[in-house]
């Protein structure tokens, strides 16, 4: 069976999806969809607003929604998840029964410089943390999440991965 062209970029906060999804799509000439993005213009509200005013367990089940609605779209995108889509409700299952999963995998020191630079308010589960929490919670996280990031279909790893890398792995990945 031929490989759908889509394309879901998951891993950690942090870890350069919504950068490098554009620019992947970009070079790809594919359409760039974020999930997160997806949510906020959906439902005309920041991704913080809906953990703070309707919970984690509702900005989950919208996650889901927007996960199904978009992966079932037209081949020919790139799609970057949130760090936590792969983890909940199936949603793993659903990315690899429809698209190739790319998991990139940086290093937590690396996740901490980029996460402490930008914003908190950005990213509620790290918001108004110091640097010793953000470490805590990122192995937090990790644990729970490495199972699921570990189902992609390519894994590329490194501090520094470039889209010529990427395109590279999804290649020989199509050729084979
Ligand atoms: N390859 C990279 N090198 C250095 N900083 C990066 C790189 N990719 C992303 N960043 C920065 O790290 C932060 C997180 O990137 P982002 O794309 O939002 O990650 P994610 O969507 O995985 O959470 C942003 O401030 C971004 O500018
Ligand atoms: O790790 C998570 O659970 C989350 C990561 C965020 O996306 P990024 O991974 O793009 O920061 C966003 O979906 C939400 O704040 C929850
Ligand atoms: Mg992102």
């Amino acid at each position: 069976m031929r490989t759908p062209l889509k394309i879901v970029l998951v891993g950690m906060p942090g870890s350069g999806k919504s950068t490098f999804g554009k620019a992947l799509a970009m070079q790809l000439n594919f359409a760039f969809i974020d999930l997160d993005e997806a949510i906020e213009k959906g439902e005309s509200k920041t991704i913080r607003e809906i953990f703070e005013v309707e919970g984690e367990g509702r900005f989950r089940e919208l996650e889901t929604l927007y996960l199904t609605k978009v992966i079932s779209g037209v081949e020919g995108f790139v799609l970057s998840t949130g760090g936590g889509t792969p983890c909940f409700n199936d949603n793993m299952e659903l990315i690899n029964e429809q698209a190739v999963s790319v998991y990139l995998e940086v290093s937590h020191e690396e996740l901490l410089k980029r996460l402490a630079k930008d914003q908190a308010s950005k990213r509620p589960m790290f918001a108004g943390m110091d640097r010793g929490e953000i470490i805590l919670k990122l192995k937090n996280l990790y644990a729970q999440r490495e199972y699921f990031y570990r189902r992609a279909k390519i894994k590329l790893s490194g501090d520094d991965i470039s889209t010529e890398l990427l395109i590279s792995e999804l290649m020989s990945f199509f050729r084979n």
